[in-house]
């Protein structure tokens, strides 16, 4: 049975939970429970703190599981990236108080850096060529500066709000963009391949829609290159001979764009529709 880990809190746990839901497997019903075994598709799936899951998959206790690339790249486990899942997306950067003199990079040499993501700082600083001094905190690092234990913190920003309401301005170069992944042990990526088929049909059926049009047949050539699809679109004859239909995949957030080409190019009858599910 393959032993999967799953954030059991935090931002990444939801979004980790609808996929693998959407994608048909079992998820547990209640925030307490911290195993669950999915008998027909034969999977275990073991609820974790995020912050963990790379070291339980790095030793190979575990085969795979799903968490953010900066929580992989901080663990300094042996876990190997397998894909790229779309959600959870944040950058890590540096922030000093609003109006101070950190402007770059070399500002922070032999200066105190507070942050919940010691090694990926260190790896990160190290490579720079720049020596400071690591406070190592579990979370809230924001405050860090305010309370005196740091002149500067490293940490994830989505919105920047945190960072705002505690006086923080920003520096520097984007150490990390980071997005949920899913990783596998050591040796065992291909354990997670019919895992990753199912859940790049979840993140396909979200990112894409299906386009279906009728084209004049002189368009044709035209028209493909508006939606080239994933591999090829599918053109099929029509009753009358000088049109065709065409159906393909487009990136859900170019509908618009692609509708807009297709009727000025002399395409009619562009229906768009969901995917409900895919497997590509
Ligand atoms: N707005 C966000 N805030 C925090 N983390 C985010 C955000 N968006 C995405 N993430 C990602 O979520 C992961 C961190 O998850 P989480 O905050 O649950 O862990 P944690 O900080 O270790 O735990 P906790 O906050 O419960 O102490 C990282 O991969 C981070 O990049
Ligand atoms: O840019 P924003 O949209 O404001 O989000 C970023 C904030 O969210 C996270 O905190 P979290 O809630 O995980 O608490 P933590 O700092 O204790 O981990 C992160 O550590 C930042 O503090
Ligand atoms: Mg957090």
């Amino acid at each position: 049975m393959l032993r999967v880990a799953v954030p059991n809190k935090g931002i990444l746990s939801d979004s980790a939970v609808s996929m693998l839901k959407e994608a048909g497997y079992a998820t547990r019903r209640d925030s307490a429970e911290l195993h669950l075994v999915d008998q027909e598709n034969q999977i275990e799936f073991f609820y974790l703190r995020p912050r963990d899951i790379a070291t339980y998959v790095g030793s190979g206790s575990l085969d795979v599981g799903l968490t953010g690339l900066d929580l992989l790249h901080d663990s300094q486990s042996r876990a190997v990236e397998v894909a790229d899942l779309g959600f959870g997306g944040s950058t890590f950067r540096f922030a000093a108080p609003e109006g101070s003199s950190f402007r770059e990079l070399s500002d922070l040499a032999g200066k105190r850096l507070a942050t919940a993501y010691p090694n990926l700082i260190s790896d990160y600083l190290a490579s720079h060529g720049v020596s400071v001094e690591i406070v190592k905190l579990d979370g809230a690092v924001e405050s860090a500066v305010r309370l005196g234990v740091a002149d500067a913190v490293a940490d994830v920003v989505s919105t920047g709000n945190t960072l705002r309401k505690a006086g923080l301005a920003i520096f520097g170069p984007v150490i990390l963009k980071s997005t949920a992944r899913l990783i596998a042990a050591p040796g065992k990526t291909e354990l997670a391949s019919k895992l990753l088929r199912r859940l790049q049909g979840v993140i396909v059926a979200r990112e894409y829609v299906i386009f279906d049009y009728d084209c004049p047949v002189d368009l044709i050539e035209r028209a493909s290159q508006v939606t080239p699809g994933i591999e090829s679109p599918t053109i099929s004859p029509l009753a009358d001979k000088n049109w065709v239909a065409v159906r393909a995949l487009v990136k859900a957030e170019q509908t618009n764009q692609v509708m807009d080409q297709l009727y000025e190019l002399g395409a009619r009858a562009i229906l768009v529709s969901a995917i409900h599910a895919a497997r590509i």
